[in-house]
């Protein structure tokens, strides 16, 4: 069965991406049936309008509440007989970290509702009004600390993370397993041929044939590398056995 992902945006072309390659192809498939909306397609005035100024003043503006109320109602009811519900997910700075492990969660879910946040925000009543009178589950994602002009770049990036977990996107081709962050650890280094290149050796335990050893020195690369560059996905079950180990940067 196909995954539903409703996109709600001011900037419908920012999703265009979506059309192209793996996503686009699990577009083909049937296997994600993704629909972006015009949140100015939700408004009745002669200039479209989407936001107004702060209630306590402040900086900038922030998104009205009706255009969105309408938007959702309008995803609600279109194509779903059996009044099913989206989760609804909003990108935006203040939220719990999107990880692999929300990304697994979010692939399980059968329809998905993204709405892409500009300006300053969105009137905390559309949050209330989602969870009260919509009855959705509302989940507020951030894609790191850091702050975007608004919502749809990191809904891209979410729904190539969701889609690609979704069973029969992925060909067998690209592995789904031994990924950074699919067990904790980061990955360890890649080589292809030439095994000789400007100089630079693939390391010869690569070739020796002993998957064993092969095995140990990725599980080692992997530790270290982490260890190195991300101490804070360590924990206790990844103890190493205390060898010092040579990584890149
Ligand atoms: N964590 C990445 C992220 C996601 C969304 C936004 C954002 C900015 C402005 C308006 C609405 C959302 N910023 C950063």
């Amino acid at each position: 069965p196909a995954m539903r992902v409703d996109v709600v945006t001011i900037f419908p072309d920012y999703l265009a991406p979506l059309d192209l390659s793996l996503i686009g192809k699990a577009r083909e498939d049937g296997l994600l049936d993704v629909r972006v909306h015009d949140l100015r397609d939700f408004t009745h005035d002669r200039h479209r309008t989407v936001d107004d100024t702060p209630y306590g003043g402040g900086a900038g503006m922030v998104m009205k509440p009706q255009p969105w109320s309408e938007a959702l109602d309008h995803v609600l009811a279109q194509d779903n007989p059996s009044g099913a519900k989206p989760r609804l997910v909003v990108p935006g700075p203040g939220g719990q970290p999107f990880t692999q492990a929300l990304a697994r969660e979010l692939a399980r879910e059968p329809w998905l509702a993204f709405a892409c946040g500009r300006y300053e925000g969105i009137d905390e009543r559309v949050y209330d009004h989602a969870r009260e009178d919509l009855g959705l589950e509302v989940s507020v994602v951030s894609l790191g600390d850091y702050v975007l002009n608004g919502g749809e770049v990191a809904v891209l990036a979410m729904v190539e993370a969701v889609g690609r977990l979704v069973p029969g996107v992925i060909g067998n081709a690209e592995s789904l397993v031994e990924e950074s962050h699919e067990d904790g650890l980061l990955e360890y280094p890649i080589y292809t041929k030439p095994s000789s290149w400007n100089g630079r050796e693939v390391p010869p335990v690569l070739l020796s044939g002993n998957h064993g050893a092969i095995a140990e020195w990725r599980h080692a690369q992997r530790l270290a590398r982490t260890a190195a560059r991300r101490p804070d996905l360590l924990h206790a079950s990844h103890a190493t056995d205390g060898r010092d180990v040579e990584i890149s940067a």
